[in-house]
Formats: structure tokens, sequence, C-alpha cells
């Protein structure tokens, strides 16, 4: 039995390297990778994608979740269609903080397309090691779900 946090992560066929990598990045900042693919390049459609992993972390298999596709928009948008899903499309650490600390998002999405891996390595840490703040944020994020 593990008490670290499990962190989905999913993409389509824009970059399966960069999701390998982030993932052992997850691993190594003390949280457990649950990547479920896809294992190929092959061209996939992202909301299979974007929709699977953010089931896992609406049914509470998963708290965290990271997704990639070419531009982190489709995949993002397909994420938050799922009840209760908050998902950020991040190309900055700033922003991968606010939309923890801020937002609660549960999700980061990222465009493979859009930034290259060191950056996505730190955007992910930033996303990772930032908590929600609560507070007037949390009024905020109730009314999202309402
Ligand atoms: O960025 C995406 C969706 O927002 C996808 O990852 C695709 O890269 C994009 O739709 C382009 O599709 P293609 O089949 O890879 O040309």
């Amino acid at each position: 039995m593990t008490d670290r946090k499990r962190v989905v992560l999913s993409s389509d066929h824009a970059d399966i390297e960069l999701r390998k990598t982030i993932a052992k990045h997850v691993e190594t900042l003390g949280f457990e990778a649950v990547d479920i693919g896809p294992q190929t390049s092959e061209s996939t459609h992202y909301p299979l994608h974007g929709q699977a992993a953010a089931q896992m972390i609406a049914e509470g298999d998963c708290e965290l979740g990271i997704l990639i596709c070419g531009t982190g928009q489709g995949i993002m948008m397909s994420a938050n269609k799922v009840p209760g899903i908050r998902c950020g499309v991040c190309s900055d650490t700033f922003s991968a903080r606010m939309t923890r600390a801020h937002n609660n998002a549960q999700m980061l999405s990222m465009g493979a397309r859009v930034i290259g891996e060191g950056l996505a390595l730190e955007i992910v840490e930033a996303f990772l090691t930032t908590n929600f703040e609560g507070g007037r944020h949390a009024t905020r994020v109730d009314m999202i779900e309402a």
C-alpha cells in the first residue's frame, strides 16, 4: 500500500515520448504516475484520452492528472466535459501554480507542439507542488461547479 498521490497521464499521438518523460518526472517528485497511454504514436482522437483520464479522477482512482495533445486545447476541452473536473491548459509555470492555488484544478493540459520538454517538466513540478488556497477561491470554484 502506498500513500503517494496518484497522477493519471494520457495524451493523443502528438507526443507520447513527452508523456513518458513526464511520467518519470512525476515519480521523481514523489507521486505515483498512472500512465494510461496510448502506447503508440498511431493517429488517435484526443477526446477518448482526455475523457478516460478525467473519468479516473472523477471516480476517485487518481487525485491529479496531466494531459498532452498538440496544443493542449482539445484534450483539455474533453476532460472538462466530465462532471466535477477542472482542467487548465498551461504554457508557463505561473499559470500552473495559479490553476492549483486559485482554481483547484485537478488536471493540467499542455501542448507538445507549443512548449519544449524542459519547460513542460517545470510546469508539471509547479502544478504538482502547489496546493489549493481555499477561502475566497473556494467560493468561486463552488460557483463553477454550481
Ligand atoms: O492539438 C490537438 C487538439 O487540440 C491534437 O493533438 C492534434 O494535434 C491536432 O488536432 C492536429 O491533429 P493531427 O491529426 O495531429 O494533424
